[in-house]
């Protein structure tokens, strides 16, 4: 049963001996639980017809619906109410069975109460561990869509990630733009210890050098212009936390020096004091830049680079995990729906049929984009071929969405680059050092950007 976190647990007293219930309940609403009680196991099960139990707290002998039969109404009827049955020095042996039809426990009255507050408190552990991850999913609906991920190489990432949540290790997070650097770097949040302290993002490509600067150390009214007050940067807001630093690899030197006594020191100066400020962070970054090759062309520091890939992770291109698409579609339909208001019943084979092969040079965020279009347009509950904005190419075979024809120039480039490699290595007979030499490049460098493309 979910318990909501500021909840307590509720409980229901069972007994016929009305001094037993009483002292029951003094002990265990000084603890803060929520308790109700009934004097027989019909008057219990009447209670439970109106109200969820976390626990019922029953006595074993009693008159009209005994402590075993309520036992057994409870795991049929409530199987999420947890039973602890109460019972005499002479009736152990029922006790034991009791266990066996599904008791959580049993507690032997006389004895010290603290043995059982020592049960309830694991009880109240699970509902709220089972509360937490019901909280996680509502919150971020996406990490279910990840987290079952049939996609054996992503399966291993997370896997990877949900270890590295567990110390304060700095994660590199590398993927193409759209697969989900972000939305996984808030899943390793929530995996983490500090998951009840801030997660702050920030995008270090958006902002002007002196605006991120602010915007990560914060500033003291009248360090500059337009600083007309006081103002605490992202580092102080993730105290106890998670800082994620997107797009890592568009930092200034200046930039990163700062960041690297930062990540050294755990300290930061706001802009315009010299006060140092004790910063308790781990740190998640991501790029979708080859890192490599900045710290090869001296745009990206080696120290800091090491520094923030203790461990680093690649989440695969959607196009390479073809099996995680039906889900993603199923997702965003329902979210879709829930945001418009509008219920779809069908979805025409010819769409699916293009939504499940199309390659997705912008990974999940196109599939959104695209799903959530096709959600806007589509009229009673069905999305139809002709709302998918297409052109054909040709050949008349392949289908592109509007969508794809303008691409972010990094894409293109990309694409193109993937390509060109491609015949060079065909006109050098897949001899990577003689391509690396006719593109004025490292053999390392080359090495990377087949592997980066999957040439080969
Ligand atoms: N597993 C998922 N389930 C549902 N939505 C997802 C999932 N992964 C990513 N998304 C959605 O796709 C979009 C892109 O995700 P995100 O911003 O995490 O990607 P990114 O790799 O950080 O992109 P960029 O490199 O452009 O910053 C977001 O709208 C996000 O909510």
């Amino acid at each position: 049963m979910k318990m909501d976190q500021r909840k307590m647990l509720t409980v229901l007293i069972v007994d016929d001996e009305e001094a037993y219930r009483e002292v029951l309940q003094t002990i265990l609403e000084k603890k803060g639980y929520e308790t109700d009680t009934a004097a027989n196991g019909k008057e219990a099960l009447e209670k439970l017809k109106q109200k969820n139990y976390h626990l019922v707290l029953t006595d074993l002998m009693m008159d009209e619906v005994n402590g075993m039969e309520l036992l057994e109404q409870i795991k049929a009827n409530y199987s999420d109410t947890e039973v602890i049955m109460v019972t005499g020095y002479g009736t152990i042996q029922n006790a034991v069975e009791a266990m066996k039809k599904g008791a959580f426990t049993y507690f032997i009255k006389g004895h010290d109460t603290e043995a059982l507050l020592i049960e309830i408190r694991k009880i109240e552990r699970f509902a709220s561990l089972e509360s937490e991850n019901e909280r996680l999913r509502s919150l971020r609906p996406s990490v279910s869509c990840m987290a079952n991920t049939k996609n054996k190489k992503f399966q291993k990432v997370l896997e990877m990630a949900e270890k590295a949540a567990q110390s304060n290790i700095n994660i590199l997070i590398l993927g193409e733009s759209g697969v989900g650097k972000e939305v996984m770097a808030d899943y390793i949040h929530h995996c983490s210890k500090r998951k009840n302290h801030g997660s702050m993002a920030v995008s270090c490509h958006a902002l002007s050098e002196n605006m991120l600067e602010s915007e990560l150390f914060g500033h003291e009214k009248g360090s500059f212009t337009g600083a007309i007050e006081r103002r605490k940067g992202r580092f102080e807001a993730a105290h106890g936390g998670t800082l994620f630093l997107d797009e890592i690899g568009e930092l200034s030197l200046n930039t990163q020096a700062k960041l690297l006594r930062a990540i050294e020191t755990r300290k930061i100066e706001r802009i315009g004091s010299n006060k140092g400020i004790d910063v308790d962070f781990r740190l998640i970054c991501a790029t979708n830049r080859d890192l490599h090759r900045a710290v090869e062309e001296g745009i990206f520091r080696e120290d800091l680079f090491f520094r923030i890939s203790s461990i680093t992770m690649e989440i695969p291109p959607l196009r390479d995990r073809k099996e995680d698409i039906p889900d993603l579609i199923n997702y965003f339909v329902q979210a879709s729906e829930k945001e418009m208001k509008k219920k779809i019943h069908r979805i025409e084979a010819s769409v699916m049929d293009f939504l499940l092969t199309y390659p997705y040079p912008g990974n999940i965020r196109e599939l959104k984009n695209i799903v959530e279009r096709l959600v806007v347009l589509s009229t009673e509950g069905v999305i139809k071929e002709a709302e998918l904005p297409e052109v054909r190419s040709n050949d008349g075979a392949k289908r592109k969405t509007a969508s794809s024809i303008i691409k972010p120039l990094k894409d293109v480039r990309k694409e193109f680059e993937a390509r060109y490699i491609e015949e060079v290595l065909m006109l050098c007979n897949q001899n990577i050092s003689e391509a690396a030499k006719k593109l004025h490049v490292s053999r390392r460098q080359l090495f990377n950007k087949i592997t980066e493309y999957g040439l080969k």
